[in-house]
């Protein structure tokens, strides 16, 4: 079984699943639009920031499993893999700190113009009065829009820095934010409205495209600091570009539009020129303990599939499937009993949705549990039963979880 990584990625995790029979091919240097001639003969497909699209999924006859050594999922099409029966997993929250210490970094900086003043000093210039002026942080307050992994991750070092922490984000009630003791904003617009450091957090969904929108924007206080190190597109650039000068904002980008595909590449300089806005090149998971341990989830995640029968991380299962009736069929541990009932099921026209095979000691028998779509009626039922091989049929009305 052939394994891609189509990113530059730590491998030393990956070395064992050679003992599993898996051939690793590292082609750090694909591209989205090079990604799809070389899936041919590919099972596994382990990516970073290398998108997958539907187009390249399509000719991915050998696609099992595609591994995001990463958080967010929005680089992969999910819909096209679920069509094809691709498993899509992440590794979520493994590069939480890594991202959480870079935001903090970006406010750190922002607050005392650190690249600012690197700059005149490198230049020759001592500038002390210039850079004499940093608010401080202690007492100041955080907004934190999306309170998840890299959420919580800065929420314990903001209290470190004394910053009095408010948050907003899709599951967070009143009870929960006093809780954990983080003051609850039950709008986006409401957060930034009483945040003097807004960091977003959030993933990119249908329902977060463009949500730090420019009325966002226009609530956050004269002044403020904005870090965005989740995606560039939960972000209105183009307003934020006129808000910066505007409203004297401070903004800390670890993500922007048209990040190059590749490692090195360029990218419009025009809002770095807008005041006082600094970046970092899409770097916040960039640390080497953040990518020990994605390889590490990511070897878990393979291992898991090649081995088990429950793969970690999956985020394209079926909440519910349409099974609304469970066949329990007691059976002898002999070659095509199953293969017998599966063929009077499909007689019958049951579709079955989910199966599952336990084997008792001694394998001389099983208990086989078939979801299906369709209550199986009186005679296909008697059908099953009439094999010799079968000991038990049983039919099981299933709640509707749909
Ligand atoms: N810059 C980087 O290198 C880097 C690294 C890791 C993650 N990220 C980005 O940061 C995002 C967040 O990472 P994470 O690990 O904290 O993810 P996470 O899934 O743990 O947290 C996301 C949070 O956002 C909330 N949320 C989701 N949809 C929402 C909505 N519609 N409205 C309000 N809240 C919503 C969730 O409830 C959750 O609390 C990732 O999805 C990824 O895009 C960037
Ligand atoms: O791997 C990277 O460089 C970025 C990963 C990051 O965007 C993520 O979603 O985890």
């Amino acid at each position: 079984m052939r394994l891609l990584v189509a990113d530059k990625m730590n491998l030393s995790a990956l070395e064992e699943l050679r003992i599993l029979g898996i051939e690793v091919i590292y082609r750090p240097e694909l591209t989205r639009d090079t990604l799809a001639a070389a899936l041919d003969g590919i099972s596994i497909l382990v990516v970073r920031s290398t998108e997958v699209t539907g187009a390249a999924l399509s000719t991915a006859k050998h696609l099992n499993l595609i591994v995001r050594a990463g958080a967010g999922v929005n680089t992969i099409d999910v819909a096209a893999a679920s069509a094809r029966g691709i498993y899509v997993a992440n590794c979520p929250g493994k590069n939480a700190i890594a991202v959480a210490e870079l935001a903090m970094g970006l406010i750190l900086a922002l607050d005392r113009k650190v690249v600012d003043a690197t700059t005149d000093l490198r230049a020759g210039r001592w500038e002390k009065s210039k850079y004499s002026s940093g608010g401080g942080l202690f007492g100041r307050r955080l907004g934190i829009a999306g309170l998840g992994a890299v959420g919580r991750e800065l929420l314990d070092r903001a209290r470190a820095f004394g910053l009095t922490p408010h948050a907003w984000s899709r599951s967070l009630t009143p009870t929960r934010a006093a809780k954990m003791d983080v003051g609850f904003s039950k709008t986006l617009e409401e957060l930034a409205a009483k945040s003097d450091i807004l960091s977003i957090h959030l993933p990119l969904t249908a329902h977060t495209r463009g949500v730090v929108s420019r009325r966002v924007l226009e609530a956050l206080p004269d002044g403020a600091i904005l870090v965005n190190t989740s995606r560039f597109e939960v972000l209105d650039y183009v307003a934020l570009a006129e808000l910066v000068p505007r409203k004297n904002l401070r903004v800390g980008l670890d993500v922007l539009p048209g990040e190059p595909d590749e490692g090195k590449g360029t990218i419009d300089p025009s809002l770095f020129e807008q005041g006082l806005v600094y970046g970092t090149p899409h770097i916040g998971a960039s640390t080497e303990q953040a990518q020990l341990a994605i390889a590490l989830e990511t070897a878990r995640i393979v291992r898991s599939f090649l081995t088990e029968e429950d793969v970690p991380n999956v985020v394209n299962i079926a909440a519910a499937s349409p099974a609304r009736f469970a066949v329990v069929i007691r059976m002898m541990d002999k070659v095509g009993v199953l293969a017998n009932c599966l063929a009077v099921l499909k007689r019958h026209n049951i579709n079955v949705e989910e199966v599952s095979n336990t084997v008792f000691e001694g394998a001389l028998a099983t208990c086989t549990k078939l979801r299906v779509s369709g209550r199986p009626s009186d005679a296909c039922v008697k059908e099953i039963q009439a094999f010799d091989e079968v000991l038990h049929v049983d039919v099981i009305g299933l709640p509707n979880l749909a």
